[in-house]
């Protein structure tokens, strides 16, 4: 299971040759180290990888057109990743969230205890993965 990436979205703007490195270059040094043993590879992708304009949810059909420097560096580590080990299973998923590190709950939670109000954008549309591969509960 490959997790390791950059992952500062709007940092990776700023950071481009960083974000390629990691989650681009290094995702492909996983994945061929994993071929070397003969070990498949789950990879962790994103919904970054779209482009956004879409009307309902993606699949695995949807031809990817990132925006973001972050979303082309995570769509290199895909072709990467499938170019170093034909034993790949490349998951895109999004708005991941846990007890751990950083994410939007816990953004949203720690807002609303230190302020009256909040401003949320709108215009972004998920389907929070299933509590089985993150829960907050720990
Ligand atoms: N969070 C989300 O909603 C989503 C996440 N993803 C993908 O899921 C995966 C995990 O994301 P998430 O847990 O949120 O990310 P985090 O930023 O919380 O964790 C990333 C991990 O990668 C490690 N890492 C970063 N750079 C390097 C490096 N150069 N070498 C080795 N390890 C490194 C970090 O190590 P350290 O802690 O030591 O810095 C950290 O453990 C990533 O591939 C991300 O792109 C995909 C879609 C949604
Ligand atoms: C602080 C703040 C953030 N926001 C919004 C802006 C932004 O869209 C969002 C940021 O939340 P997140 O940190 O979950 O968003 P982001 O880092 O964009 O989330 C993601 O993580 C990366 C690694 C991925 O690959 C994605 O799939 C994705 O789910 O919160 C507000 O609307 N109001 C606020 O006050």
């Amino acid at each position: 299971m490959s997790a390791a990436a950059y992952t500062a979205v709007d940092q990776a703007e700023d950071e481009s040759d960083l974000a390629f490195a990691v989650n681009g270059i290094g995702a492909g040094h996983v994945a061929a180290a994993a071929a070397r043993i003969g070990v498949p590879v789950v990879h962790l992708s994103t919904d970054y990888v779209f482009d956004g304009s879409g009307e309902g949810a993606y699949s695995e059909e949807d031809e990817p057109a990132p925006r973001s420097v972050y979303g082309a560096s995570k769509l290199a580590g895909e072709r990467a990743v499938a170019k170093a080990n034909p034993r790949h299973l490349i998951l895109r998923t999004a708005w991941v969230h846990s007890p751990f590190g950083k994410n939007f709950v816990k953004t949203m939670l720690r807002l609303a205890a230190d302020r009256d109000e909040i401003t949320v954008v709108a215009d972004q549309w998920g389907i929070p993965p299933l509590r089985l591969i993150s829960p907050m509960q720990p």
